[in-house]
């Protein structure tokens, strides 16, 4: 029996988790749980699959559960001490890490700490502080469990090879909701539009992303550091499909490739069974009806943030901490409507231009600087 904490459980990755999950009662046992502020979901979840523990980030909507299950058996706690809590809880074997944020960094790196297995979902961990936190896993001597789609292809893609064998790896994208468009057709695009991804249901931070291509700037900062490759080494190919997640080519120009319908259960499951394979009821692919695999080049004069992502990652230091931090900030601003979809990338640009970085930093450092990128996108909106 596997014990998972889940960091997250309420969220589009966190639920398909738990899927995965209640389709494997004997092998896996939930043993704690959070939400951000979702209380009515993760009473269900509470219900159903009863965990010692579980934490809500909102205080108030933690008291509100309590009084709500104050019967039941379990442990609830709040805030961020909340999801310390969940993260170390001494029960858990792995701990998924699927909230949405740099929020996420504090309690991975305890989970760390205490000796747990990650499954992260959670790219902004590894965008923010990705040495910090692979260090980390190397002194605590505990596995990263890639479970975003891309990078638990090239995991997979990499199995019994060495990092000196690469020559690169190929990340792929959607293209997103906007592909083929022209700056002049996107300018003026509101969240509902941005929000139909082509080919995957997520949360709506993640989705804004990949419309506005900052997830695949995202992704290749997080490919950096949980493959130890160069900026250099890392390509990305649009392939509208989604059928090919990844590639990794080797120095013999071999390419070794996931591939399957889009279904991030599989992933996921991966993480939590690995190195194992596990039978499972997902749609299979089929070729016949695709009937065709395509690539493109990104096309970053109308998405800019893919750029503005490499260009933060290969500055370095604190660069791609302060990309993140703006942009949490961005697009939550886009979502609300109150701003417009090239502020994202304009006022990334700028907040990276004005940065004085640093290069050696402990996570309280990283915390300050994701602040003061944050203040810096409030401060040009006040008052929007
Ligand atoms: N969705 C996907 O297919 C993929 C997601 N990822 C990554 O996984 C992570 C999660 O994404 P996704 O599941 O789509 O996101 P969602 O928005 O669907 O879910 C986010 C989860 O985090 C909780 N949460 C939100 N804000 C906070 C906060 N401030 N403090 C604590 N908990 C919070 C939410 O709680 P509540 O419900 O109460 O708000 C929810 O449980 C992201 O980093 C994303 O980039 C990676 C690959 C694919
Ligand atoms: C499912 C997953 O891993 C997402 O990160 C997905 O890749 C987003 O698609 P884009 O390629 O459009 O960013
Ligand atoms: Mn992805």
């Amino acid at each position: 029996m596997k014990n998972i904490s889940i960091l997250g459980s309420t969220g589009s990755i966190g639920t398909q988790a738990l899927d995965v999950v209640r389709s494997n009662k004997e092998k896996f046992k939930v043993v704690g749980l959070t939400a951000g502020k979702n209380i009515e979901l993760l009473e269900k979840q509470i219900r159903e699959f009863n965990p010692e523990i579980v934490a809500v980030m909102d205080e108030e909507k933690a008291i509100e559960l309590k009084r709500k299950i104050s019967h039941m058996d379990v442990e609830i706690f709040s805030g961020i001490e909340g999801l310390n809590e969940v993260a170390t809880i001494e029960s858990a074997h792995v701990v998924l890490t699927s909230v949405v944020g740099m929020v996420g960094l504090v309690p991975t790196m305890k989970a760390i700490e205490a000796k747990k297995d990650i499954a992260l979902a959670n790219k902004e961990t590894l965008v923010t502080a990705g040495k910090i936190v692979m260090d980390a896993a190397k002194k605590n001597k505990v596995k990263i469990l890639p479970v975003d789609s891309e990078h638990s292809a090239i995991f997979q893609s990499l199995s019994g090879y060495e990092n000196k064998d690469i020559n690169r790896v190929i990340l792929t994208a959607s293209g997103g909701p906007f592909r083929g468009l022209k700056r002049q057709e996107v300018k003026d695009k509101k969240v509902n539009e941005a929000l139909k991804h082509p080919k995957w249901n997520m949360g709506k931070k993640i989705s804004i992303d990949s419309a506005t291509l900052m997830n695949k700037g995202l992704e290749v900062i997080e490919a950096k550091w949980l493959f130890d490759v160069e900026p250099e080494q890392i390509e990305v190919v649009v392939h509208p499909q989604s059928i090919i997640h990844s590639m990794v080519e080797y120095k013999d120009s071999s390419i070794i490739s996931q591939m399957g319908y889009p279904d991030m259960r599989v992933p996921i499951q991966y993480a939590l069974t690995y190195p194992e394979r596990m039978e499972n009821n997902y749609e299979k692919t089929d070729f016949y009806k695709i009937g065709q695999l395509t690539f493109e080049k990104a096309d970053t004069q109308t998405f800019p943030c893919l750029e503005l992502a490499y260009e933060a990652l290969k500055k370095g230091g604190s660069y791609p901490a302060v990309l993140n931090g703006a942009n949490e900030e961005l697009v939550e601003l886009y979502i609300q409507d109150k701003i417009k979809f090239y502020d994202i990338s304009d006022t990334i640009k700028e907040v990276l231009e004005v940065h004085d970085p640093k290069y050696n930093f402990s996570v309280k450092d990283i915390i300050q600087i994701d602040k003061w990128s944050r203040e810096f996108v409030k401060n040009k909106f006040k008052g929007v």
